[in-house]
């Protein structure tokens, strides 16, 4: 390993940037990309650029102290700020989309949980591309991960923060652990939880390919080497890789296009200050933009559909149709409970006084609310929430609304059989111990804390894991500056409502669950006027108030867009990196699967060199 000059820094400026050759150039240096950069400059002999678009934050608190994330969406220096399309299943609301606008990238602004997906997740995935079943993918989240300071768990939370060393990783650069700090109430829910559900254990190794059951999860917080920070892409892929010679990263660069001779890839075009500027590559172009913005630079390089590409105005150079379609994401729903008197939440937290003994500790031994993320979390199959007859119905509303090629055939089909399947961990359920207002924060998501509370609450959400809905993002002009129209098609499936409303009534079942009741004052959202144990109102519930759990996935699928070594069909010299290359949708929280997805491209980009 070359770490060159300690006093070099891999950031430079445009003009250095331009100045060298690169084996690789990396568009997007957020998650994947700053993961598949580290990897390929391990060789001092191979040079990469990487192009940004946002900022260097490594030391900003704002990314580093893991309870500020919410303060940092909806601020432009931080979050490209994207909107959706008028949700036509959500009462034509338009969604605030945030996505990470710096270094790291969506890692850097995200909620630090740190989940894997399911064993029948990856299995799946191998059908639309080879080597990506849980035995060929597992190997590379322990790869990328180092699980620190669990003698920290107290004796109370131990039995909630399950886990087997096997299962984790001890070497790699992104530091996981478990929280110190823990609002009291969130063993209580776990416990409601396992009562309605019936369930008499945990789950053994929630990061082994089966986390059905409820737990506390792992966050990305290093509690090992700089303290209660968090570590995203950039502080664990390019901090230790800083001094590489062989290594540099424009910042503030809006990638315009790839430049294509004929179907190669040779390079991209990029505005920096006003200029529009060129660089070509010896090897390959590897797109990290993320799932937005890796099919928008797709088309505006005239890789698509060619009728989108001629509505907004681009020549089709590769006609590639599953370019911006296969648009997946989580969406949430949930309810908002008053506690009892005497009974607190992260609100009473966030007083003056408190916040500011919060702060003194944070300072003084890095530990506290600061240093915690939200991880209560667990997952039930479909098939144990409702009967046999709604569950049926549900699988034949996916069986007759069957429209597309045959990939999305497989892909209903997969559906099918994980609601069916009483194992899958189909729903996912949260608790966020402060008071949420899920209706505003749909529109804009840093109205998601409610402010005016004169007592402290709970918000506990269910979470859809395999939606049936299929939304787009697709360029509308050739104008690069110009966000692409984003449509998540959220609850246009009807099974997609089914799903969720199931999860709600199941949660409400557990507000009165011995181990809430008689902590629980209050519902206040929903209206406590709406019965939410029947289905039929928790559906209409779930069309109201349903929004983003952040995990929008499937651009660029592999299989549709991509070949299983991501290389972009019909193209030569271009790869795409990110969560667009997700075929299908995963049971869980996303970025370890996207550090897992970088760090197995990495080795196929070097195997492909040879
Ligand atoms: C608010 C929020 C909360 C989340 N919470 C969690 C969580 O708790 N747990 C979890 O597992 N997942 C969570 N996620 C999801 C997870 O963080 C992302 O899915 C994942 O990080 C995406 O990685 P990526 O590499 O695909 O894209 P990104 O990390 O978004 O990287 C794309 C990069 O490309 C850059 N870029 C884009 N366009 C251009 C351009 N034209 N030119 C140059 N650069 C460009 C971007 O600035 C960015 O740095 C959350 C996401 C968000 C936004």
């Amino acid at each position: 390993m070359t770490h060159g000059n300690a006093a070099s820094s891999a950031i430079c400026s445009v003009q250095e940037f331009l100045s060298f050759q690169y084996d690789y150039i990396i568009l997007g240096g957020g998650t994947a990309g700053l993961v598949v950069a580290a990897r390929l400059s391990e060789d001092p002999n191979i040079r990469v650029g990487v192009i940004e678009a946002g900022q260097d934050q490594r030391q900003n608190p704002m990314v580093t102290c893991p309870a500020l994330c919410p303060q940092m969406i909806n601020r432009p220096e931080y979050d490209w700020c994207h909107k959706t399309v008028p949700q036509r299943g959500n009462q034509g609301k338009i969604h605030a989309q945030c996505r990470g606008k710096m270094l790291g990238g969506s890692s850097a602004i995200n909620a630090l949980m740190y989940v894997r997906g399911s064993r029948q997740d990856y299995d799946d995935w191998s059908e639309f591309g080879e080597g990506w079943s849980w035995a060929e993918i597992e190997p590379y989240f322990a790869k990328h991960e180092t699980l620190g300071g669990t003698e920290l768990r107290t004796q109370e939370d131990w039995p909630f923060m399950p886990f087997q060393p096997k299962s984790h990783g001890n070497t790699g650069p992104v530091q996981t652990s478990f929280n110190q700090w823990r609002c009291p109430l969130e063993n209580s829910w776990i416990q409601g939880c396992e009562e309605v559900a019936g369930l008499s254990s945990r789950p053994e190794s929630p990061w082994g390919g089966d986390h059905v059951g409820f737990f506390s999860s792992l966050v990305s917080i290093d509690r090992v080497g700089v303290k209660g920070t968090r570590s995203s892409s950039a502080s664990a892929y390019l901090t230790p890789n800083i001094g590489r010679q062989n290594l540099k990263v424009l910042t503030d660069a809006l990638v315009t296009k790839v430049i294509l001779s004929g179907s190669t890839a040779t390079g991209a075009q990029f505005i920096h200050g006003g200029e529009v500027c060129e660089v070509s590559t010896r090897k390959e172009v590897i797109l990290a933009c993320g799932v937005f913005k890796s099919p928008q630079i797709l088309e505006l390089s005239g890789i698509g559909d060619p009728e989108i590409l001629q509505r907004a105005g681009i020549e089709c150079v590769v006609p590639l149709p599953g370019v911006g379609e296969n648009l997946q994401d989580h969406a949430i729903s949930g309810s908002t409970y008053e506690l009892r008197n005497g009974v607190t939440s992260l609100d009473s937290l966030l007083k003056p006084d408190n916040i500011m003994e919060q702060q003194k500790k944070y300072m003084e031994d890095q530990t506290g609310a600061l240093a915690a993320a939200s991880s209560c979390m667990g997952f039930l199959p479909y098939a144990s929430l409702v009967n046999e007859k709604t569950l049926a119905e549900t699988c034949d509303m996916i069986l007759s609304c069957q429209e597309g090629n045959a990939s999305q055939t497989t892909k209903s089909q997969q559906i099918i059989d994980k609601l069916r399947d009483p194992h899958s961990g189909s729903v996912q359920f949260s608790i966020f111990p402060a008071t949420l207002n899920l209706e505003k924060a749909a529109e804009d998501q840093s109205l998601l804390l409610d402010p005016n509370v004169s007592r402290d609450g709970i918000t506990i959400v269910s979470m859809l894991q395999y939606p049936a809905s299929r939304g787009s993002v697709h360029v509308t002009t050739s104008n690069p500056l110009a966000d692409p129209a984003i449509d998540p098609a959220y609850m246009t499936h009807p099974a997609d409502v089914a799903v969720l409303a199931a999860g709600v009534k199941y949660l409400e079942r557990v507000s009165q669950s011995s181990h809430l009741r008689d902590k629980l004052e209050r519902r206040i959202r929903p209206d406590p006027s709406v019965d939410l144990l029947d289905l039929s109102q928790a559906a209409e519930e779930v069309e109201k108030t349903c929004l983003t759990e952040y995990h929008p996935c499937g651009t660029c699928a592999m299989g549709d867009v991509t070949d299983h070594r991501l290389r972009v069909c019909g193209v030569t010299g271009l790869r795409v990196v990110d969560a667009s290359i997700f075929p299908t949708h995963i049971s869980g929280n996303i970025m370890a699967t996207v550090y897992a997805v970088a760090e197995k491209a990495a080795d196929l980009i070097k195997e492909d060199a040879v």
